[in-house]
Order: structure tokens, then C-alpha cells, then sequence
């Protein structure tokens, strides 16, 4: 597997455990969709496959090293995390936020010919070239969200990590950015809160519960009424005759 989690666990300092024996092999190439209550610990599982927290034990390995034995630039060049912008984004163009996507890869402090012609693909994927000269403060929220996706793409990771990177699009985009994030053949690993879109999308669905892995494999085994009932405290009802499961929730 690209990615191995081991018995992972994390707590904030001096805090209750978040996340408590988290244990996934992620092969090269899988679409993972992580699902789960609000608190559940989806992005803080999508910060420890970043590198951005440190588990309190277990570890998480890349190609079979510990992640936290690799150097940051390293990380950056495999693993890509699409986030919401920071406010320090907003003063920057497009091609600015995209060209940043490319700074692990630079060795010095020219922008090269190959790095103007990826953040170039990268935003014309997401339709984002008409916006390049325009600054992230100015557009609109899905437009921002695409361009935090693209400078991800510039990065060309391995792996990509995405929170919820559905939000703020309307229900065309983000079927466009799904259907994009499937045809780039990279190992694609979101939280996504649409259970639907969830089930469509991924080719294996983790569903945490309280910080532990309820159900873990392809969508229709993952997504039964019993799982749901179980991880959102509801009545769930799943039609799963249909091409895709059908959801009905009660409380
Ligand atoms: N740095 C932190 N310090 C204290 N508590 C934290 C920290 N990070 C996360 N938590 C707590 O861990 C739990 C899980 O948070 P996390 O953001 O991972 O959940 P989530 O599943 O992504 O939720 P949501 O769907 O609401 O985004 C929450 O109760 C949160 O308050």
C-alpha cells in the first residue's frame, strides 16, 4: 500500500483522545471518501496523512517510512492538502495561490518555463484561466475553492487530501470536481459530508464514529442503514435496488 496507518491515535495537548486506533492501508490509486458526524475527527485523520499533526502513537507511513522521518519539502511534493483559504490568501492573484503549489519542487529562486506551464494546466482544469490576474479577495466562494484545488494540482502530488472540498460549489461543480479528481489517477483521500455523493464518488468509504472506524470498504457495505443509524444517532433508511443507494433519514 502507498499510504499505512498503524494503529493511530491523536489528542490535542492535554486533551480528551480525538482519534484512537485508526488502522488503513490505502493503495496507489484509490478514491477514499472519509464520512462521519460533525466532531467524528475527519480533518484531524486528514492532518495526520498531512503531516501537519503528529500522532500520540502509531504511525503513518509513506512507501513504508514514517512520515515524520521524511523532511517537509519531501511531504509537500507527495502529499497535496486542499483546505479552506487562509485569510492571508485573499491579497494574492490566482497564479500567485496556484505558483505556490509549486514551491517544493523549486531548488532556487526562479520560477522555470515547466513550473509557468503546470500552474497553467493546473488552473485550466479548473477553470480557472480567465481568473488568473484576479485577486482570491475579489471571487467568489466555489472560485476559491477551485483555486485552492488547482494549487494543490501544481504541486502534483502522489497523494491528494481534501476537507470537504464540495463546499461552496453549486451542484454542477461539484460533480465537475469530483469527476475531475477521478480522471487524475492519483490517490485521492476527502472528507465529504454528502452521503450520496460520498457513495457515488469513492471507491471505498471510511465512516468514523467518536474517533474510531465504524465501517471501512466499498460504499455498499459501508453505507448500510445500520452503519448510518449507528454514526449520525438517526433513523436511516438505505434503497440500495437502484443504481445508487437511495438515503431516507428521521430522527
Ligand atoms: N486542536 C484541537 N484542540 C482541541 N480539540 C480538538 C482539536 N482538534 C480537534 N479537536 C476536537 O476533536 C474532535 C474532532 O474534530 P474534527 O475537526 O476532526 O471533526 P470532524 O469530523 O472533521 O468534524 P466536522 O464534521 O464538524 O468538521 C472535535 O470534538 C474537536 O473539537
Amino acid at each position: 500500500a502507498l499510504l499505512v496507518l498503524d494503529q493511530v491515535s491523536w489528542a490535542p495537548r492535554g486533551g480528551a483522545t480525538v482519534l484512537q486506533g485508526i488502522s488503513l492501508a490505502i493503495p496507489e490509486g484509490q478514491v477514499v471518501g472519509i464520512c462521519g458526524a460533525n466532531g467524528a475527527g475527519k480533518s484531524s485523520l486528514l492532518r495526520l496523512i498531512y503531516r501537519y499533526q503528529r500522532p500520540i502513537s502509531g504511525t503513518v507511513r509513506l512507501l513504508g517510512q514514517d512520515i515524520w522521518a521524511l523532511d517537509g519539502p519531501e511531504v509537500a511534493r507527495r502529499i497535496a492538502a486542499v483546505l479552506q483559504e487562509q485569510p492571508s490568501d485573499l491579497e494574492l492573484t490566482v497564479e500567485q495561490i496556484v505558483g505556490l503549489g509549486r514551491l517544493p519542487h523549486q531548488r532556487g529562486p526562479r520560477i522555470s518555463q515547466r513550473d509557468h506551464e503546470i500552474c497553467a494546466k493546473a488552473m485550466e482544469q479548473m477553470g480557472l484561466a480567465a481568473l488568473a490576474k484576479r485577486k482570491l479577495a475579489t471571487l467568489s466562494g466555489g472560485e476559491r475553492q477551485r483555486a485552492m484545488v488547482a494549487r494543490a494540482l501544481a504541486q502534483e502530488p502522489e497523494i491528494l487530501v481534501l476537507d470537504e472540498p464540495t463546499n461552496h460549489l453549486d451542484i454542477r461543480h461539484q460533480l465537475e470536481l469530483l469527476a475531475l479528481l477521478r480522471t487524475l489517477g492519483l490517490t485521492v483521500i476527502t472528507t465529504l459530508h454528502d452521503l450520496s455523493m460520498a457513495a457515488g464518488f469513492a471507491d471505498r468509504i471510511i465512516l468514523l464514529h467518536r474517533g474510531m472506524v465504524l465501517a471501512d470498504g466499498p460504499p455498499e457495505t459501508v453505507m448500510t442503514a445500520e452503519h448510518l443509524s449507528t454514526a449520525f444517532d438517526i433513523c436511516a433508511h438505505v434503497d440500495a435496488t437502484g443504481a445508487r443507494p437511495r438515503f431516507d433519514f428521521h430522527l
